[in-house]
């Protein structure tokens, strides 16, 4: 038996379709402004694809590239810039920041309306209360991913290895809400094989290469592969690779590769999600009445 392949790319193309049939109902094309400090390759390669996404949509889309010796004061400066123009509808700080800059100063900056990450206090709790907003673009982009090749959520069992701001803790809320009955591991997990063998849905976000070996996984589970980790092949070559094990396929009923599963879907998420906040800010100037409040 191997598992049924779930490709992210046709599920992101229906989320930025949709998206892009939103922004042309708007005004003026949504604006999304993606800050990056210092020169981390990794970080670099994700924001090219973002911006290419974004033209490819018809979104506006701009880099700031800060040096690695930036000091937090720059940065909030720049954010306090970026959070008062009205032309900017979506603000990305990619992650992780040099050690000098606190990392909660700068996410609690951002404007929530422009939070298209979703990591402002503000939104973090509208998402834990059952009221999400703008949510965090790998586990929003996600929930899509399932709905899109029709995998049931409410009233499964679902368990997520990782318990990361990024991943594992907004994608509990998402599963709960949407039904689920959800387990979050960790590193301190005792016997992480049976909690793990016990999900209809499992979801490994830990960056732990090959961390899920077939005997963790219950026949038919649909396995979702949040990892990306760059290894070195035996052809000395450098690889992406998952958290889960190639042999999974043969126990899995559906399973995500890597790349091309999780990692497209978060780049259109993130562009729906600068969509969503320029419909916001859009309402919000429509009807002065209600500025100032959080408006859903
Ligand atoms: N495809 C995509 O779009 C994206 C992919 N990623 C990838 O997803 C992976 C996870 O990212 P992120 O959430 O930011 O990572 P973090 O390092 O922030 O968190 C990892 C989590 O996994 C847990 N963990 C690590 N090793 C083990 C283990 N052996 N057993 C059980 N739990 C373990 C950690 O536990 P503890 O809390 O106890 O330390 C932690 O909660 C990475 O490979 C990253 O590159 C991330 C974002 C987007
Ligand atoms: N503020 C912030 N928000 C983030 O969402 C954020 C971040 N910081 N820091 C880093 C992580 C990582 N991340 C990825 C995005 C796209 C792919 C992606 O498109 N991956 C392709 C492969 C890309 C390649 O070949 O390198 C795929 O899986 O097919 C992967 C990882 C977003 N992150």
């Amino acid at each position: 038996m191997s598992a049924r392949v779930l490709a992210g790319p046709p599920a992101a193309a229906a989320l930025l379709a949709d998206a892009a049939a939103r922004a042309g109902r708007l005004p003026t094309s949504p604006h999304l402004v993606i800050v990056c400090v210092g020169d981390d390759p990794a970080s670099r390669s994700y924001v090219r694809g973002k911006s290419r996404k974004a033209g490819e949509v018809g979104l506006r889309s701009t880099v700031h590239a800060l040096p690695e010796s930036a000091t937090q004061a720059e940065l909030l400066a720049l954010i306090d810039t970026l959070n008062r123009d009205d032309d900017v509808s979506g603000i990305l700080v990619q992650l992780p920041l040099p050690a000098q800059i606190a990392e909660a100063a700068v996410l609690h900056a951002i404007d929530p309306r422009k939070d298209v990450d979703g990591f402002h206090p503000l939104n973090v709790g509208e998402l834990w209360a059952g009221r999400p907003a703008l949510t965090p673009c790998t586990p929003a982009g996600i929930m899509y991913l399932l709905e899109h090749y029709g995998v049931a959520v409410a009233g499964a069992r679902a368990v997520i290895v990782g318990r990361s701001h990024l991943v594992g803790r907004p994608l509990a809320a998402l599963l709960l809400l949407g039904d689920a009955t959800v387990t979050v591991c960790h590193s301190r997990t005792r016997d992480l094989g049976r909690v793990t063998r016990e999900a209809e849905l499992l979801v490994a976000a830990a960056g732990s290469p090959g961390l899920v070996t077939p005997e963790m996984v219950r026949p038919g589970a649909t396995v979702i592969d949040v990892g990306i980790n760059r290894v070195l092949g035996a052809d000395g070559k450098g690889h992406l690779v998952g958290d889960v094990h190639p042999d999974v396929a043969g126990v899995a009923g559906a399973l995500t590769p890597v790349p091309g599963g999780v990692g497209p879907m978060t780049v259109a998420q993130l562009l729906a999600n600068t969509v969503r906040a320029a419909e916001l800010q859009h309402a919000t100037r429509a009807h002065p009445e209600v500025a100032g409040e959080f408006v859903r």
